[in-house]
């Protein structure tokens, strides 16, 4: 479907108004990106970034009647009659990917970096992740891939045989290859993920390290380290696959859960495992072990 973008520069103090009132009429999304594209770091989940000039950005169904909009937004006290405002048209494909301005590299624990192909990194000699997830999930952004991130960063994984269940951009795996891995089983229900998470490791000269599998194509194997991103519901669905993969004494994170669903998926797993504290980032969490 596709969309149209409405985009609004101005100062901060008045952006989330801004931002309110786009959502009040009509507006699917409401983004806020750096009018003069300065560095600056990731927001936090929950957190809204604005800079000194700040351009809100609001997403709108192309069938919507923007001049509407536009007429209504005129009225308003903050913006005026003449209000400068531009609109653009946006395929499906350009929207999924507008994620890429906002993408900045970003660390991870001690030695860990994920960062966007298209830029510089920050550290050359940290861990660096080049990374480029396509239209697969896994940039790092998210609550429930970092608390993953910060996991792996803490852990000895010289010679590591990993699963990485919904591997997505292969983010989780390839950050495991850097660490130290020397080989990553990655599986995933979607294609485009599959393709994603080769050409990231190929990105990053790892990619004869990993081996990709959809679930109906997906090796036995006994592995050191068991990662899986992917929900409660299939967590839940999928425990015996997933404790099937790790390795007495071999350890197990799982995200993807909501942090009133953790207790749950910690008692469940706690049959094979050995639980840890389970970690909190916002409303995510992260629950882990070791099997026992
Ligand atoms: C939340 S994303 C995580 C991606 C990446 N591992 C990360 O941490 O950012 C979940 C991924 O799991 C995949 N997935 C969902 N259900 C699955 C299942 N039953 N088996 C395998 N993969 C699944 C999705 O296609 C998606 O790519």
């Amino acid at each position: 479907m596709p969309w149209i973008q409405l985009k609004i520069n101005s100062q901060a103090e008045y952006a989330e108004q801004i931002g309110e009132m786009l959502s009040a009429n009509g507006a699917q999304a409401v983004t806020f990106v750096d009018a003069k594209d300065t560095p600056m770091y990731e927001p936090k989940p929950g957190e809204v970034m604005l800079w000194p000039d700040t351009q809100i950005v609001g997403l709108y169904d192309a069938q919507y009647d923007m001049s509407q909009v536009i007429s209504q937004l005129s009225k308003s006290k903050l913006l005026g009659k003449n209000f400068n405002h531009k609109l653009d048209q946006l395929e499906d494909k350009d929207w999924e990917r507008e994620w890429m301005v906002n993408f900045h590299p970003m660390q991870f624990g001690k030695r860990l970096w994920i960062c966007p192909s298209w830029r510089d990194v920050p550290d050359p000699n940290a861990v660096n992740v080049m990374l480029d997830p396509g239209l697969a999930f896994g940039t790092g952004t998210h609550a429930t891939t970092s608390l993953c991130l910060r996991w792996l960063d803490s852990l000895e994984l010289s010679e590591a045989t990993v699963v990485d269940f919904g591997c997505g951009s292969g983010i989780l795996g390839i950050a495991a290859l850097k660490l130290g891995a020397k080989r990553v089983v990655g599986i995933d229900i979607d294609p485009q993920a599959l393709l994603a998470s080769q050409d990231n490791a190929n990105r990053n000269d790892i990619g004869e390290k990993i081996e990709l599998y959809l679930p109906e194509h997906q090796p036995e194997l006994k592995a050191d380290v068991v990662l899986a991103n992917i929900l409660a519901a299939p967590l839940r669905e999928l425990r015996t696959v997933i404790t099937g993969y790790c390795k007495p004494g071999g350890k197990l994170v799982l995200s993807g859960i909501l942090d009133n669903q953790a207790q749950e998926i910690n008692d469940l797993y706690s049959q094979d495992f050995v639980m840890e504290p389970i970690e909190i980032d916002g409303e995510w969490a992260r629950v882990s072990g070791v099997k026992k």
